[in-house]
């Protein structure tokens, strides 16, 4: 994708292997800031305070984390302990596991001599698969977009929290149809829900929708329903962070929401989910997700730009009041019209997920 016209992936290895470059989200959309990862803390502290997010993104920045850290200690205890500590930085997006398992996997049968530059060629190659992924998520889903847009020339899509290109390393997942049609001169609207606590619609993708000159409005999170019910929206796109087994969808809270309201609308409702984020050894995700619970300051303060150009976080919740703060929902595998994969849009159906991805099946149940 585009910033300032010139194009850019969201982390980028240096060329001797000793460091890569991301952008600092929490930074977005008052200032564009690049910022280098370097050591394994490094990394942890870039996935935990969500300079990196999104689940695609957590999942390849683990795996460079994963190969600075075995420039130290190549041997299995090094691979066995930065793996965990890569893992322990975020439980929902299963993208992190996967992208581990898939470095931990290539790397345990290798001479221990050779680990460090293996790991940073593997993650380098994640990378780029994900590039792939998420293009042809795009080329897929584009074909939802052209059918509305010959039938009723502009179209209208609803998108929660920020599954674009900054989730990803480029493209984005929910956001790849929308960059497509675009290219193919469909015309279109965007409504980006802001995704309260953290407003990553409207601090990412308003930003990243404005950089590529995607016609958009945000909304408040409470908007979509009223939108919908008043023939607004045509299609709702949203990403994953984990998909189960039986295709239910964890994603930003606040999903479940629009999917019942789009139910609800006659809305079709559809999911764009990268292999990497599909965890076939749960079948319930409601019962089985692990929901990230984030810090209460998210919820209690907000930051933004004074009209006069200041930085500020001001505290908009009184003081005493407690606070919940649960980061992710399941929307059930029933609210979901289908699931934008890189192989073919398919039903939310176990059958459906198990045929389009047999290499992923796993023995357990
Ligand atoms: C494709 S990444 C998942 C996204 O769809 C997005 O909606 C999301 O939930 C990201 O969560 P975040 O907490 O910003 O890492």
């Amino acid at each position: 994708m585009r910033v300032d016209g010139k194009p850019l992936r969201t982390i980028w290895p240096a060329a001797d292997e000793s460091r890569v470059t991301i952008i600092d989200q929490t930074r977005l959309p008052h200032e564009f800031v690049i910022c280098e990862l370097a050591t394994l803390g490094d990394f942890e502290v870039a996935i935990r305070e969500m300079k990196v997010r999104g689940a695609p993104l957590i999942g390849v920045t683990a795996a460079y984390g994963l190969a600075i850290a075995l420039r130290d200690d190549p041997s299995d205890t090094g691979l066995a302990a930065a793996s965990a500590r890569l893992l322990a930085t975020r439980p929902t997006a299963v993208n992190l596991a996967w992208a581990l398992d898939v470095m931990r996997a290539d790397l345990f049968g290798l001479p221990i001599a050779e680990r460090a530059a293996a790991a940073f060629a593997k993650a380098g190659e994640l990378a780029d698969l994900d590039v792939a992924i998420c293009d042809a998520i795009g080329a897929n889903g584009l074909a939802l977009i052209a059918k509305i847009a010959q039938r009723k020339g502009r179209v209208s899509i609803l998108t929660h929290c920020n599954a674009g290109w900054l989730c990803a390393v480029d493209w984005g997942t929910a956001t790849a149809p929308i960059y497509k049609a675009q290219e193919a001169g469909i015309d279109l609207h965007v409504y980006v829900d802001e995704t309260r606590p953290r407003n990553q619609g409207a601090s990412l993708t308003a930003w990243e929708l404005g950089q590529q000159g995607v016609s958009h409005q945000v909304i408040v999170d409470n908007a979509g329903g009223h939108i919908m019910q008043h023939g607004g929206v045509d299609l709702v796109i949203v990403g994953t962070d984990r998909t189960t087994a039986t295709g239910d969808v964890c994603n930003k809270i606040g999903t479940y929401l629009k999917a019942l309201a789009a139910k609800d609308n006659g809305v079709p409702f559809y999911v764009a989910a990268p292999s990497s984020s599909i965890d076939f050894a749960i079948f319930d995700g409601v019962r089985d997700i692990p929901i990230e619970e984030r810090s209460a300051r998210e919820v209690t303060h907000m930051r933004g730009r004074t009209d006069d150009g200041r930085l500020e976080t001001v505290r908009i919740v009184p003081e005493g009041s407690r606070v919940a703060n649960p980061a992710f929902d399941v929307t059930p595998a029933r609210l979901v019209s289908g699931l934008i994969t890189e192989r073919g849009i398919i039903p939310a159906r176990r059958e459906a997920l198990a045929t389009a991805f047999p290499e992923r099946l796993v023995l357990v149940e």
